[in-house]
């Protein structure tokens, strides 16, 4: 399903798409920022014990980073790679299957292909092309858990609002955006788009990225962040390895609509958003 701009027809949204309050109107979100090196393992392991110790915090959602397993870098994509169709046979999904069931946690209720693929050019400071190595997806990913209604896109889908737009059009109350920002965009942007997302679209997003010490040779901005539906920044890190642990309110969402009603003030009879 793709979103787009047009002038002439309405967005289709029934009534499971309405705002619900979930179940748990408060909880602990994790913001697991890990260092990522290029031994495998390793990396598992370091993702085992910041599960281990969000769940000792209460977190009730964990969000790890855009490629915690695989340094961020084109030569290591192919050789990392696993099959995610074979539990049994994929050293990350066996590992975070146990975590699931040792700490009561609930990991893998969906499995969300990035959109937008990262190529960029900027001469003199970064270079890359996912495209040369990875298919695109061509889905939202939507997923209802104990804790909300919940979108995911990775990373480069943060910049595109249509998606955000759409997830807000589904009674989504948390975007996650695991993500790996790079030092030439992060400074400039990575916050900015963060807080764009949450404060048009009146919901949480919550972003997590490898640390910056990370081998490759692509330098990775961190700042894992949980901005909340003001666009408030409810709680940030560093760029070296961390665990944030940040409460999500519920109730904020309301009343931010409530104080601010956008969606009742839209001009639909200038602009319309549709699905198509
Ligand atoms: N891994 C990515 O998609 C990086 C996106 C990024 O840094 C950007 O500026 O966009």
């Amino acid at each position: 399903m793709a979103s787009i701009w047009n002038t002439s027809s309405v967005t289709k949204v029934d009534a499971s798409d309405a705002f619900q309050l979930p179940n748990i109107t408060k909880f602990r979100i994790a913001l697991c920022q890990l260092s990522v090196t290029s031994d495998k393992n390793l990396n598992l392991s370091r993702a085992c014990s910041s599960i281990e110790y969000a769940a000792k915090q209460g977190a009730k959602l964990h969000v790890l980073p855009e490629m915690w397993n695989c340094p961020y870098s084109a030569d290591y994509f192919s050789n990392y790679a696993e099959d995610f169709d074979n539990v049994d046979a994929s050293p990350t999904l066996s590992m975070l299957s146990k975590a699931a069931c040792d700490h009561g946690i609930t990991i893998l209720k969906a499995k969300h292909r990035k959109i937008h693929l990262f190529d960029i050019d900027i001469p003199g400071e970064i270079s890359f092309k996912e495209s040369d190595t990875f298919t695109a997806g061509d889905k939202p990913t939507i997923v209802d858990t104990e804790v909300g209604r919940i979108g995911v896109g990775i990373c480069h889908d943060i910049r595109f609002p249509e998606l955000a737009m759409l997830y807000r059009k589904r009674g989504v109350h948390i975007i996650c955006y695991p993500a790996a920002f790079n030092m030439s965009t992060g400074e400039l942007l990575w916050e900015l788009v963060q807080r764009a997302r949450a404060v048009d679209n009146q919901l949480f997003v919550a972003t997590c990225s490898p640390s910056r010490d990370s081998g490759g040779y692509y330098t990775i901005w961190g700042h894992s962040t949980l901005v909340g539906p003001s666009g408030e920044l409810i709680s940030t890190s560093g760029h070296e390895e961390a665990v944030v642990i940040a409460e999500i309110d519920h109730s904020k969402i309301e009343l931010q609509r409530k104080s601010l009603p956008l969606d009742d003030q839209k001009r639909e009879d200038i602009y319309k958003f549709i699905e198509t």
